[in-house]
């Protein structure tokens, strides 16, 4: 059987030949003088908090399906901002996770933090697009793409100001990964094949990746002891999604996870 990451690998190369038929590249090339300027992502996670937050706009996934029915991004996004959050992750892909390119413009637009756009990124034209919509930064998948794909991207973001945020679940990729000389590592904590979480994955990679590379642990982190676990290792920041969404008094929410 297919697992969820290749049919989501496959479906975002029919995406994104449609976004090429629909908007060519010199369109979307003459959109990119109208983006706002860059906001440097690594330093927004070096302010405040002991551990940083990167707190991300996510109402559907495939593992949990519908997580939030009441979802208004851009007011999901203020009140991250406002609870102390030191960036935004913010959700695009539509087909899985029922996210909007449209939801990033608006909320670059709203906030006054740095702002990731969180997608399957396999073409370089997605980073354009990502510029132009606003972001400061762009998620890379060693998972997703393999060999020279993983560093022609990597160059790609940079090329536009942005910061890459390199992802990985899998130990094997993380030598191809710090080849980058990358500016911000993530650790997915969940399987993207399987979906199982575990906080002691991102402790343990953690581990083998040199204290200059600033390190996100991502993933299936609810509670402020889990917090105080990635605190104790000495881990920089956070990607939290989830366990926030799932909260009806998200400011409260924000405020109890940074509360460690
Ligand atoms: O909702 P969670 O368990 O707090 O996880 C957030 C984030 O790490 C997760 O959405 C994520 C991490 N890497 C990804 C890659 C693609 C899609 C989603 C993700």
């Amino acid at each position: 059987m297919q697992d969820t990451l290749s049919k989501i690998v496959a479906h975002k190369r029919t995406e994104i030949a449609a976004a090429k038929a629909r908007t060519p590249l010199a369109e979307l090339r003459a959109r990119l003088a109208d983006a706002p300027p860059v906001r440097d992502f690594v330093a927004g996670l070096k302010t405040k908090n002991s551990v940083a937050l990167i707190a991300e706009v996510k109402k559907a996934s495939p593992s949990a399906g519908l997580i939030r029915a009441d979802f208004d991004p851009v007011a999901i996004a203020r009140t991250y901002e406002q609870g102390g959050a030191n960036c935004l992750s913010v959700l695009t892909d539509e087909h899985f996770f029922q996210g909007h390119l449209d939801f990033l413009v608006a909320i670059r637009r709203e906030v006054g933090i740095p702002v990731l756009r969180k997608d399957f990124i396999l073409d370089a034209y997605q980073v354009l697009e990502a510029r132009a919509s606003g972001a400061d930064a762009v998620l890379l998948i060693a998972e997703c793409l393999p060999g020279q794909e993983l560093a022609d991207l990597h160059a790609a973001i940079l090329d536009h100001g942005m910061t890459p945020l390199v992802e990985l679940y899998d130990a094997e990729n993380l030598d191809r990964v710090l080849a980058l000389n990358p500016k911000l590592v993530g650790v997915n904590n969940r399987d993207l094949r399987t979906f199982v979480t575990d906080i002691a994955h991102a402790v343990r990679l953690h581990e083998r990746v040199p204290s200059t590379i600033p390190f996100v642990a991502e993933s299936g982190i609810r509670t402020a002891a889990d917090v105080a676990r990635l605190r104790a290792a000495g881990i920089d920041a956070m990607l939290v999604g989830e366990s926030l969404m799932r909260q009806p008094d998200l400011a409260k929410a924000v405020g109890d996870l940074l509360s460690q």
